[in-house]
Order: structure tokens, then C-alpha cells, then sequence
């Protein structure tokens, strides 16, 4: 397994004026990577590098501390998803505990009071990903030969963003499963990461993805590929724990706001005479699926929600 058939993108064109060669460079590479795998890094992203750094110490810090710190930051109710500290039920197969944070200032968002700095950091982390998923979006909306700011305009609310720490326990005799193999529901997710342990299945194979400083890991969620009726690819990736320690990493989800119905667009289907594959779903109800998948874990697998519960 070795990761050099996942791409590294160099986004620093985007952030000066005139590159417009390393921009074109960079649009063809991510359009390959996303219509084959929906999965690439990148690198000069804008995220500030000690910024990424922190949020991973501190998240250690926190996650270090005894349960009856932790469960201080428990989730309250009303909102889409748990927002503060969870943990995995004693039967999940995910063996991970992670905070769940909303962008700044939403009402959902229960933030640790210790470390101290945590939710300035965690905050700040957050802005900086919002301004990195809002730039990757505009290259799918070019690399899916969308109208101008199409996407842009339709995912246009990002109160539903957001972001979790994770901290993964060390692999042990009875297993190294960290998240089982999945999809992610959204449109784009980024992941940053302290230790190995992310693989990404490309031809059926899984490719470790192994963190180098300041690379943040994309993958394309399943939103984009209903939405381009499977042009562009959701990407299929997992966790698998080290041995002897604690992983800790942070996803980041670009999303979209409940109320968004998601159908594939015309441009993918009636307008070049394709049938649509799958049927319109509010963006809630798909969401709401997938959590009740990890609450109410099925017996059998076959029984677990995916996007293909809405598969024509
Ligand atoms: O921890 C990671 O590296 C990936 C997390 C992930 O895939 C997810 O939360 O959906
Ligand atoms: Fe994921």
C-alpha cells in the first residue's frame, strides 16, 4: 500500500493574482481524481500549518482528560447532529470518541471549557475550512462544466457545516477497525490527521493515505455524486487504528443546509438524454438516515443506509 496514486494539488495559484497556468493545472488534476476515486489532497491550501498543529494538540489534551471532564461538553437536543463530546456505543464497531462543533457562533455548539484556548482554536480552525471548502467547491462547480457559481448559489447557508476532533484508541488484539468502510452524506469533506491510519479504496484496493504536515486529505461526499448523477465520485475510505497508540485527526464537512433538495441536475441527465440514478431526497432526511445507522446500529449489514437507499 503506498499513497502515490492519491494526488497532492498545490493550490498557492489560488492565492495569487495570475497563475492562471497552476490554476488550470490544479482544476485538471482535482476533475481526474474526483471522477475516479473523489479523493486528493492538497496542500498550500490557506490553513495556517501551526494552526492544524494546535487543534491536533489540543484535541489530545482534551481527549486525555477523565470522562467526568469530557461528558461536561455532552450534547444538548434540537440539533441535526450531537454537537460537543460523544462517544461510540459499547457495540459500535467505530472505536473512536470525538467533539462535534457547528461553525462559530451557532447556537447547537457545546464547547469544552478546558484546554483553555480550545474554542478559539477550534473556531478558528473552523473559518479557515469553510473558506477552503467554499474554494474547492467553485473548482467542482468548473470541473463538472456547471454555470458560473452554480453551486455556490444553491449550497448557499452553512449553518449545517461541521467539523469533528476525533481521537481514535490504540488497535488491539481484538481489532484495529477505526471507522468501518464508508461514504461520507455530504458534498465535501477534508481531513487532517496525526498518524497513518485513513485508506481510501481506488480500484478496489485501500491506499493508505499517510500524513505529511500541512497536507489536508478531500474526498467528494455523496451529495456531489447524486447531484452529478455519478459523474463525479463519493469517495469510499476508512479508518484502520495503529498498534501501541492513539490516532487523533479532524474531518471537516462542507455541507449542505437540511431543507436543500438534492436530485441530479439536468446538465448530468435531461439535457444530455440520461436517465437520472437516483430519485430527490431532502438533504434532513438523508442526513437523519445516516445517524440513526450509527445510533441504532442494524443487525444485518446489508441494512445500513447508503446513498443507494435512493438508487433508481
Ligand atoms: O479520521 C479520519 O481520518 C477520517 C474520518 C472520517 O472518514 C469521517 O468522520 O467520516
Ligand atoms: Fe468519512
Amino acid at each position: 500500500m503506498s499513497n502515490s496514486l492519491i494526488p497532492i494539488v498545490d493550490l498557492s495559484p489560488f492565492f495569487k493574482e495570475g497563475d492562471e497556468e497552476g490554476k488550470k493545472r490544479a482544476k485538471e488534476i482535482i476533475g481526474k481524481a474526483c471522477s475516479e476515486s473523489g479523493f486528493f489532497q492538497v496542500k498550500n491550501h490557506g490553513v495556517p500549518v501551526d494552526l492544524m498543529a494546535r487543534a491536533l494538540n489540543l484535541s489530545k489534551t482534551f481527549f486525555g482528560y477523565p470522562n467526568q471532564e469530557k461528558l461536561k461538553s455532552s450534547p444538548g437536543i434540537g440539533a441535526p447532529l450531537p454537537a460537543g463530546y460523544n462517544t461510540q456505543r459499547d457495540h459500535s464497531q467505530d472505536k473512536n470518541e470525538y467533539l462535534l462543533v457547528f461553525p462559530p457562533g451557532s447556537s447547537f455548539n457545546v464547547y469544552p471549557s478546558n484546554p483553555p484556548e480550545f474554542r478559539e482554536v477550534l473556531d478558528e480552525t473552523f473559518s479557515y475550512l469553510v473558506k477552503l471548502g467554499m474554494l474547492l467547491e467553485t473548482t467542482l462547480n468548473e470541473c463538472m462544466g456547471l454555470p458560473p457559481n452554480f453551486l455556490r448559489e444553491y449550497n448557499n447557508d452553512r449553518s449545517w457545516d461541521f467539523m469533528i476532533g476525533l481521537h481514535y484508541f490504540p488497535a488491539t488484539e481484538a481489532g484495529n477497525n477505526g471507522l468501518t468502510p464508508h461514504e461520507d452524506g455530504n458534498t465535501v469533506t477534508l481531513v487532517f490527521q496525526d498518524e497513518a491510519g485513513l485508506e481510501v479504496c481506488k480500484n478496489g484496493e485501500w491506499i493508505l493515505v499517510t500524513p505529511s504536515e500541512g497536507t489536508i486529505t478531500v474526498n467528494v461526499g455523496d451529495a456531489i455524486q447524486v447531484l452529478s448523477n455519478n459523474k463525479m465520485k463519493s469517495s469510499t475510505h476508512r479508518v484502520v487504528r495503529p498498534k501501541g497508540k492513539s490516532r487523533y485527526s479532524y474531518g471537516f464537512f462542507y455541507n449542505l443546509h437540511g431543507d436543500k433538495w438534492v436530485e441530479p441536475l439536468p446538465q448530468f441527465t435531461t439535457e444530455i438524454g440520461e436517465k437520472p440514478k437516483y430519485r430527490g431526497f431532502y438533504f434532513k432526511d438523508y442526513q437523519k438516515l445516516r445517524m440513526r445507522n450509527k445510533t441504532h446500529p442494524p443487525e444485518r449489514p446489508e441494512d445500513v443506509i447508503h446513498i443507494t437507499h435512493y438508487a433508481i
